[in-house]
């Protein structure tokens, strides 16, 4: 079983803090976002665009349960994609797994996430799309979490020791 999974909204800092754990901890890094980036040879919002979003969460369904069954991922740090939590298949399997959601309020994730066009949900209106996102999905972290992380105002840095102390 992974050492952690994150979840939570774009913006969060999963990949972020994903990142900083797995050095800290000298563990494997598995984000899903980028595992599906590198298995399809495009970017998400190209997958978004070519194919449509329900092919995209039917890649990402796959990807999850692939990365949660893989023996290599024991011990690993995970960071799932925003949205995989949407999937109720995905939030079965998460049961068990040491899942810690880490919040992030309007202002700060819309400041995150800028105005790029790498997150294809948010396109068209950035604040709006946030704000609808971060309500409609915040039952859905809840339900899966063991542990919540408030990230407003705190650096990578110290999400990342707030995790390792809930954890430890
Ligand atoms: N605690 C933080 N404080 C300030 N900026 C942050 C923080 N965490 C992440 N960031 C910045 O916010 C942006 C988004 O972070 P990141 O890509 O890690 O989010 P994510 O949760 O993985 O989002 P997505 O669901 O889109 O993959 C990055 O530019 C990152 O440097
Ligand atoms: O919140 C979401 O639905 C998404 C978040 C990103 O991690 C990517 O998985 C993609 O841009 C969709
Ligand atoms: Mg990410």
């Amino acid at each position: 079983m992974p050492k952690v999974v994150l979840v939570g909204p774009m913006g969060a800092g999963k990949s972020t803090v994903a990142a900083l754990l797995a050095a800290q901890w000298g563990a494997p890094l598995r984000d899903v976002d980028t595992e599906i980036e590198a298995a399809e040879g495009r970017a998400i919002s190209d997958i978004f665009v070519d194919d449509g979003e329900a092919h995209f969460r039917a890649l990402e369904r796959a990807a999850v349960a692939a990365v949660l069954d893989d023996p290599a991922a024991a011990g690993a740090v995970v960071a799932l994609g925003g949205g995989a939590v949407l999937d109720e298949g995905t939030r079965a399997r998460l049961a068990g797994h040491p899942v810690v959601f880490l919040r992030v309020g309007f202002a700060d994730a819309v400041k995150r996430v800028g105005l790029g066009s790498s997150r294809p949900l948010l396109l068209g209106n950035v604040r709006s799309r946030t704000k609808a996102l971060l309500e409609e999905r915040a039952p859905l972290y809840d339900e899966v979490a063991v542990h919540t992380v408030d990230t407003d105002e705190r650096t990578p840095a110290e999400v990342a020791a707030e995790v390792t102390r809930l954890l430890s």
